[in-house]
């Protein structure tokens, strides 16, 4: 019955827009800069408003809003409810900017979103890492006792599987984090928990049962701001810049790691990222839209996941990316940004 209350409700119920409390002050400038540089490079197509709206999956009080708002400081959040809608309002125009969670340090690589990204002609912007900390969130009143099931993102639920097993209670997958705590209101659940941040509990007004849910303190996930143009904001820049870039081929994939390890480790580009992304785990071949020919999308068995430091136009960069294409692969740069080493803490 609850199940059916869940799926049911996930499909119709709209997003009820709730005030956003006031984040915590940040403890750099650096988001400020960078978005700035990022304001101005889009100036062009940023119509009335010096405030940049960035798309993200999920409804106020998501992960993937925080980060947004971190990133992006004076930014407008839009809450989209599939990653696709969040692609959907960046290609339309109601977004200038859309966030995509890519990686966490339990769970590595969102392979599905990593595919949106290839298949659609976006640019990277701006990365950020948030340290996500997660809680037990309940209607007000309700304690652990009565509770019969747990409900969250499947990434969320993912990250808890400990805590989840010891509460012993049954867990259902839902749109988003900020999304379950809604639910739970909009439908008065007093026998389900949701798995969501004390930001969404302050914002829907729920009791915190526990805190630090997740199976490991050190968690991490690692969200990209994309654009649909192609501004190169942190290009110019000689530190703290990275690259991000598609490596895809028909076969040999050996031999292209190979190609890739030599090529920048002789040049000494240290590499943050390399991931082989195949058919074999994808349940299909990979699609890459090919920005080159007209945007027409080819399939490939294998692409490779390479980030490294530096930027494209750096000289030894650009020695590499061309000693690659020695190897009959097509290279796509993903985007050229501003590296983020800071954790970020969300209490
Ligand atoms: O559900 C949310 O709150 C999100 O922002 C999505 C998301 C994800 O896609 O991984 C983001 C960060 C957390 O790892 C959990 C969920």
């Amino acid at each position: 019955m609850a199940e059916m209350l869940i799926n049911q409700t996930m499909s119709t119920t709209k997003r009820t827009h709730f005030q956003v409390p006031s984040l915590p002050a940040f403890r750099t400038v650096n988001y400020r800069r960078n978005y700035v540089k990022i304001l101005n490079s889009l100036n062009g197509s940023v119509q009335n408003s010096r405030k940049l709206r960035v798309a993200y999956q999920g409804a106020p009080g998501a992960y993937s809003e925080f980060a947004a708002k971190t990133a992006c400081p004076e930014s407008v959040t839009i809450p989209c409810r599939a990653v696709i809608n969040v692609i959907s309002a960046i290609e339309t125009g109601r977004a200038d900017l859309a966030i995509l969670a890519v990686e966490s340090t339990m769970e590595g690589t969102a392979v599905r979103n990593y595919d949106l990204l290839l298949q659609r002609d976006l640019c990277i912007v701006q990365e950020i890492n948030l340290f996500v900390q997660y809680c037990l969130l309940a209607m007000p009143g309700v304690t652990k006792s009565e509770l019969k099931r747990v409900i969250s993102h499947p990434m969320a639920l993912a990250h808890c599987g400990r805590s989840l097993a010891e509460l012993g209670l049954d867990h259902q997958a839902v749109d988003d984090t900020a999304g379950a705590v809604e639910l739970l209101l909009s439908n008065r659940m007093l026998d389900t928990a949701a798995i969501a941040s004390t930001r969404a509990a302050a914002l829907y007004g729920l009791d915190v049962l526990a805190h630090g849910l997740q199976d490991e303190s050190w968690n991490v996930t690692r969200f990209l701001i994309l654009s649909k143009n192609n501004p190169k904001i942190a290009k110019k820049r000689k530190v703290g810049v990275k690259t991000s870039m598609v490596v895809a081929h028909h076969s040999g994939t050996l031999d292209v790691l190979l190609k890739v390890l030599s090529t920048f480790s002789s040049r000494k580009i240290s590499l943050t990222k390399l991931e082989v992304n195949s058919s074999s785990n994808n349940n299909g071949p990979v699609k890459v839209l090919d920005a080159h020919e007209g945007g027409s999308i080819k399939e490939y068995p294998c692409v490779l996941h390479v980030d490294f430091e530096g930027s494209v136009d750096d000289q030894k960069v650009k020695d590499a990316i061309a000693e690659l294409s020695d190897l009959p692969v097509y290279v796509r740069i993903l985007g050229c940004y501003s590296a983020d080493p800071t954790i970020y803490g969300l209490q």
